[in-house]
């Protein structure tokens, strides 16, 4: 029986360190995984490439998507549209491979809806203090936009209790080392069940 690919959500407050880790992880090499690309109304950043780090829109067309079936989940976080193509999430866990979904909570309860299968990770500041040090030295962000992104992240945290698992990012490598064990641990969970069921299907 071949093994279908784990749906990984990352989540947690904006400037939280998602990016950061995810990349971290991806760059390690240890499993192949695949990055779920999200659509966004929000402008592009400088450095930012369309089809790479986000798919780009204007509303219209993002209504559009909303409207034809086309997202797994989507949200309105600060004044703009966040959303997941549900077609590519469904195609790589077909062959195997593990998917990383990014996004933040509300989009996160969305997909645990309608995929309880996945696997729901929240990544913690070490305080808020620290949390809006990183955005502001992130340096992409205006003040006000900063503040509302703040007061979003005190939301956010209350919805910590329906994840599967809590991660600090206190250091970059200690968040990895505990988000790679998680997905390990889950692989290691999928095994052993389909083990039982050839085992039984032998019988
Ligand atoms: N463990 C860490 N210690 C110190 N700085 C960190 C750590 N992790 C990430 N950062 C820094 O914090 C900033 C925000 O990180 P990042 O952009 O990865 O956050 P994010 O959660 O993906 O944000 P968003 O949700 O807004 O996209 C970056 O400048 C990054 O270098
Ligand atoms: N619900 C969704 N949230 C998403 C998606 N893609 C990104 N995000 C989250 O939005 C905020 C803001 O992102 P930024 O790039 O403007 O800093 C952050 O928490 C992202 O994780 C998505 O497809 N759906």
């Amino acid at each position: 029986m071949t093994e279908k690919g784990l749906l990984i959500v990352l989540s947690g407050p904006s400037g939280v360190g998602k990016g950061t880790v995810r990349q971290a992880i991806f760059s390690r090499g240890e499993r192949e995984f695949i990055y779920s690309i999200s659509a966004t109304t929000r402008k592009a950043r400088e450095g930012e490439v369309d089809g790479k780090d986000y798919f780009f829109k204007e509303r219209e067309e993002f209504e559009r998507m909303i409207a034809d079936n086309e997202l797994l989940e989507y949200t309105e976080y600060v004044g703009n549209y966040y959303g997941t193509p549900i077609d590519y999430v469904r195609r790589t866990l077909d062959t195997g491979k593990d998917i990383f979904l990014e996004i933040e909570v509300q989009g996160a309860m969305q997909v645990k809806e309608r995929m309880p299968e996945g696997i729901f990770i929240f990544l913690t500041p070490p305080d808020m203090t620290e949390l809006e040090s990183r955005i502001v030295n992130r340096g992409t962000d205006e003040s006000p936009i900063i503040k509302q992104r703040m007061e979003k992240a005190i939301e956010e945290l209350s919805l910590m209790r329906y994840y599967d698992y809590a991660v600090e990012n206190d250091t970059v490598e200690n968040a990895v080392q505990k988000v790679l064990g998680i997905i390990q641990s889950e692989h290691l969970k999928v095994s052993r069940i389909l083990d039982t069921i050839c085992a039984d299907e032998r019988e």
